[in-house]
């Protein structure tokens, strides 16, 4: 893909450290539950692909990234796609390294070039084992120096805010895996939770849907196009359907089932009610002068799972506070992680 220039890479442009420098690559890297995205110093974002490897039966690589998820749910018993990481953390760490590895490898400059810095960023709860296995993870895919960020912080950068002032932004980054609601303040996080349900769950709660209404058993893929499409927080000024495709669980035969946006948000219902139940858990929580910042500031939503239709809306009708979805949603903690790379001394307070 072609490198995105942001505001941090026009800045920032990178100094020349050594007559050496151009042998090395500096990247920064969010590595997702559903995307693994990549920003290289000085250039961007040059890469944005699905977080899954193909591998052959003797556990050699067969795919990574796009070409291995036009594969998934379509392989033989020779070959097998595999998502390496589960609710934002690494499952499988030798597929992880693998799939690191081949990403960095399709953004290198030169073959011979070699990653020196590289910012990651973890979910904000995840255990100090769970950190290490990133970190180790990140070295043995050929980093030198590795870095690791709180995704909510890195969120909060991507989508501008200054996060060293003394005022408080609250920010809930909805992946694939998890939801990360983060108040922020003074470089720090002052509270933060990390719920273990995103935009899989979602899927999947979609996928039992069709099972139990319509005796329809539906691939993950087409559950998370019926979610994209239809799935909503709360009633749509035009309720809309489509058609989804399936094999019927009686018969065994292919079939087409229509579902209706009022069905699919019915079955949504209760897990959209724990991702908002968890914001209105965490205001709870947020000492009185930093929640008096949040009457102004409101909410920030980033992460996929902030394109949910009306989601912002039913946050909003919920806790009364002004709710933002930010541009570009997908890509904000990379672009953060990025801006993370391109100064890190500016933002040394912030890492992990
Ligand atoms: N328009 C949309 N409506 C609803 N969900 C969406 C939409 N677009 C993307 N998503 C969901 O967003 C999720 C991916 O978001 P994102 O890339 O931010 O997650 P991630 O960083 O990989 O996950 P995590 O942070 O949990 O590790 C997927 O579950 C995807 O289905």
């Amino acid at each position: 893909m072609q490198a995105t220039e942001t505001p941090e890479t026009t800045k920032n442009r990178p100094k020349k450290q050594s007559a050496f420098d151009w042998l090395y690559t500096d990247i920064a890297i969010d590595l997702g539950t559903a995307n693994t995205l990549i920003y290289e110093r000085g250039k961007g974002i040059v890469l944005n692909e699905p977080s899954i490897v193909a591998m052959d039966a003797k556990g050699g690589v067969v795919a990574i990234g796009h070409e291995a998820r036009l594969m998934h749910e379509k392989t033989h018993q020779n070959i097998r796609t595999i998502r390496p990481l589960r609710d934002g953390v690494i499952a499988d760490f030798e597929v992880a390294e693998h799939m690191i590895r081949g990403m960095i490898k399709k953004v290198k400059k030169r073959w011979y070039s070699s990653t020196r810095k590289m910012v990651v960023c973890v979910p904000s709860g995840i255990t100090e084992v769970e950190k290490r296995a990133v970190r180790d993870s990140a070295e043995r895919a050929g980093a030198k120096e590795v870095f690791l960020v709180d995704e909510p912080m890195a969120a909060a950068i991507g989508i501008g805010l200054d996060v060293h002032e003394p005022v408080g932004n609250m920010i809930v980054d909805i992946g694939g895996g998890t939801t990360e609601i983060a108040v922020i303040a003074l470089s720090g996080i002052v509270y933060s939770q990390s719920v273990r349900i995103g935009g899989d769950k979602l899927n999947e709660v979609i996928i039992n849907y069709f099972r139990r209404n319509h005796n329809l058993l539906i691939g993950e893929r087409t559950g998370e196009e019926v979610k994209m499409t239809l799935g909503s927080a709360t009633p749509l000024d035009e309720e809309i359907e489509m058609y989804a495709k399936g094999r019927d669980l009686i018969n065994g035969v292919p079939k087409t089932r229509v579902v209706t946006s009022r069905d699919v948000r019915e079955a949504l219902s209760e897990t959209v009610n724990t991702i908002v139940e968890s914001v209105t858990k965490s205001l709870e929580q947020t000492p009185p002068e930093l929640s008096s910042d949040l009457l102004d500031r409101g909410i920030m939503l980033t992460g996929g799972g902030a394109l949910l239709k009306n989601l912002d809306r039913l946050i909003m009708e919920t806790t009364e506070l002004p709710v933002h979805i930010a541009e570009d949603p997908l890509t904000a903690v990379v672009r953060g992680t990025g801006a993370i790379l391109e100064d890190i001394d500016f933002y040394k307070s912030v890492l992990t």
